[in-house]
């Protein structure tokens, strides 16, 4: 424990010595203790040779008595010491509870009632581990204090044979205890790390499920029980050391005891001596060495583990291991945003180009972001790392204060991708499904119908109905998606593409409706332009390049965003009536290397047109080759869209 903690060390020393009437108390009804260590092989040993062996029984029951006395008197210090270890940790106890319980009500805005009862749960562990360190190094010192001391008065040679392998082993044991806090430490660590990634799986299970991502994630968490397997066995490896010192302190001297009772018994060691000399290993060391070797071990490293995590100026509020959700979190005044994107950058792969780079971004609650570039820049990259599903290799995606990937950013957000997932069961289980309570029908009959899929429901049967998903066109599944998403209780809605198969018509409802979602926050990753047009802020990704604005803004600054406005309907181009949330507060900054290199003739950005969707131009995916080139085949038409 403390030895891999050198502070740690220092602030526990200072501590006891800010307590020396309470370590001198305890020191004192620790040698009554041990009194009656000492007297147990003293008494026996005389008891023997005094007493039974030389005809004098009554000297021997004389001498028992005594023992027995001592013990009483022992069990007397031992209860006054219990007071004794009171007195140093409840402070400490103390001490803690203010330092954690402040920094969480400061940090959390003081709402967080969960955070702080972990965190005083967090300080219980700790109080019974500092207890317990305290008890066993104590009850250690002073009963090998007192076994020695009797083993010398017995006889000296005793002491010889006893000594060495205690020795030997104790320093085997102290030389573990760094290598092995630091393997436990490491253990707990996996161990938590793959608690952690186990309960965002579960967490985000649909989304895993919608977008197709077991194999990402099956790689992920096996990554994370191949760690944790490690981490155990050289825990392991490192136990056994443990086990062999345990072996050479406490049980060696037994052995040589036996072995080398002949020669003992030639150098003036008596029959009584030896039965008091074995009394003492048997009876106190080894129990000692066991305790302080268990203690030590376990109690030793999680108090370690446990203070420096309440005390260290990141203060979690989750369990020890969970991702410090409020590391992040605003002052207690301001909200944390909804969204905030902080240098954050991404690439596929260690020698990839980054399709996300030094991305700054703040979304306040009730900002809707339109993100808009050509096909394959990284638009459904960076709705994957809002969503948590990919990791960021730099920088940091925050929702609601809570790091993207962890279960509380996981319940803030719910991402819809184009592909929707509906399921064999009745509308009703469709839409509350990101619900845990369930949906009244009013507020299923009011989603319908601020989505406009009042008709399908009414086609289907109502919301008891049972949906076949096999009979849905695209639009309606991804209708009925849009639906469940509207209903959740998490604030940010990403939506990815998500209303790709409807009209213009249906898609301009289905945003606004998210868009006024009471406290609610909407990214979109646009389809079209129109949808950019009815956002507060448009971010346009040009390769990992961003420029940020808002509409009329970017017209005049992005020569990439003219062009995707410029490939929609010039019906859509007049004026555009705004969300009255124009001024949201949310901010973004272009990325360092913008304004971007001029398009070079191998670049494309063309409208693609869908067939079959009456009205529905103006589609702001372009294509230009962007990292891994986005295939030919992918173009409907595939001609060259250059500027002048
Ligand atoms: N799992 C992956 N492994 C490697 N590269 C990927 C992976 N997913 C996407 N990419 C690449 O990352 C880049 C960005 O892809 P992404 O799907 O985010 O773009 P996009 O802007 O959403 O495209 P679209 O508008 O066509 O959906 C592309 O070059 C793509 O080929």
């Amino acid at each position: 424990m403390t030895p891999v903690e050198p502070g740690l060390a220092r602030r526990g020393v200072r501590y006891l010595a800010r307590r020396r009437r309470v370590v001198a108390a305890l020191l004192a009804w620790s040698v009554v203790e041990a009194g009656h260590t000492f007297a147990l092989g003293y008494a026996l040993a005389e008891a023997l040779d005094e007493g039974f062996l030389a005809g004098r029984p009554r000297t021997g029951l004389a001498w028992l008595g005594l023992a027995a006395v001592a013990v009483v008197a022992g069990a007397y210090g031992t209860g006054r010491t219990y007071g004794g270890v009171a007195g140093l940790v409840e402070p400490f106890r103390d001490g803690l509870v203010r330092t954690v319980v402040s920094r969480a009500l400061h940090r959390g805005g003081g709402s967080d009632t969960a955070a702080v009862s972990r965190l005083t749960h967090q300080v219980e562990i700790a109080r019974d581990a500092f207890a317990g360190l305290v008890m066993v190094s104590r009850s250690f010192v002073f009963t090998a204090a007192g076994a020695l001391t009797g083993l010398f008065l017995l006889a000296p040679p005793l002491l010889a044979v006893v000594a060495p392998p205690l020795v030997l082993g104790l320093g085997l044991f102290l030389a573990t205890l760094r290598p092995l806090a630091r393997r436990q430490e490491a253990y707990l660590a996996a161990d938590e790390t793959l608690a952690a990634g186990l309960g965002d799986v579960f967490a985000g299970l649909r989304d895993v499920t919608a977008a197709g991502a077991e194999p990402r994630v099956r790689a992920e968490t096996g990554a994370l029980t191949d760690a944790t397997l490690h981490a155990s066995r050289s825990l392991a490896r490192w136990s056994v050391v443990r086990v062999v010192a345990l072996a050479l302190a406490g049980q060696l001297p037994v052995v040589l005891l036996l072995a080398g009772a002949p020669w003992l018994l030639d150098h003036g060691v008596t029959a009584g001596g030896l039965v008091g000399a074995l009394a003492y290993l048997t009876q106190s060391l080894m129990p000692a060495l066991q305790n302080l070797v268990h203690g030590l071990g376990t109690s030793g490293s999680r108090l370690a583990v446990v203070v420096r995590r309440l005390t260290a100026p990141g203060l979690p509020d989750g369990p020890p291991g969970e991702p410090a959700a409020t590391a992040t979190a605003a002052p207690q005044d301001a909200p944390a945003p909804a969204l905030a994107l902080r240098r954050l950058t991404f690439a596929y792969g260690d020698r990839a180009d980054p399709v996300v780079r030094d991305l700054d971004l703040t979304l306040p609650r009730g900002a809707h972001l339109a993100v808009v570039g050509p096909s394959g820049v990284g638009k459904s990259t960076l709705a994957g790392l809002v969503a948590g599903l990919l990791r960021p290799g730099g920088g940091e995606v925050t929702v609601g204060g809570a790091r993207a990937g962890t279960a509380a950013a996981a319940a803030r957000r719910v991402l819809i991708p184009q592909e929707a997932y509906v399921f064999s069961g009745t509308v009703a289980d469709n839409l509350g499904y990101l619900r845990d309570d369930p949906v009244p029908e009013e507020e299923l009959r009011a989603a319908a119908e601020a989505l406009g899929m009042a008709e399908l429901v009414r086609r289907v049967g109502g919301f008891a109905a049972p949906l076949a998903p096999a009979e849905l066109s695209a639009g309606e599944r991804q209708q009925i998606a849009l639906a469940r998403a509207y209903l959740s209780p998490a604030p940010l809605a990403v939506l990815d593409e998500a209303t790709s198969h409807l009209d213009p018509v249906a898609e301009a409802r289905a945003e606004r409706a998210f868009a006024s979602r009471p406290g609610g926050t909407l990214v979109v990753i646009a389809h079209r332009a129109a949808s950019a047009r009815r956002a507060t802020r448009i971010l346009v990704m040009d390769g990992a390049d961003t420029v940020c604005g808002e509409h009329h803004e970017l017209l005049a600054r992005s020569p990439l965003y003219r062009d995707l406005m410029g490939a929609a309907d010039p019906a859509h181009r007049g004026p555009e009536p705004r969300n009255p949330a124009h001024r949201d507060g949310s901010s973004c900054r272009d990325s360092p290397s913008y304004p971007p290199r001029p398009l070079r003739d191998t670049d494309r950005v063309d409208p693609v047109p869908r067939p079959g969707l009456p009205g529905d131009r103006g589609h702001v995916v372009a294509h230009r080759p962007v990292g891994q080139v986005q295939a030919a085949g992918d173009l409907p038409d595939g001609r060259p869209l250059r500027r002048e």
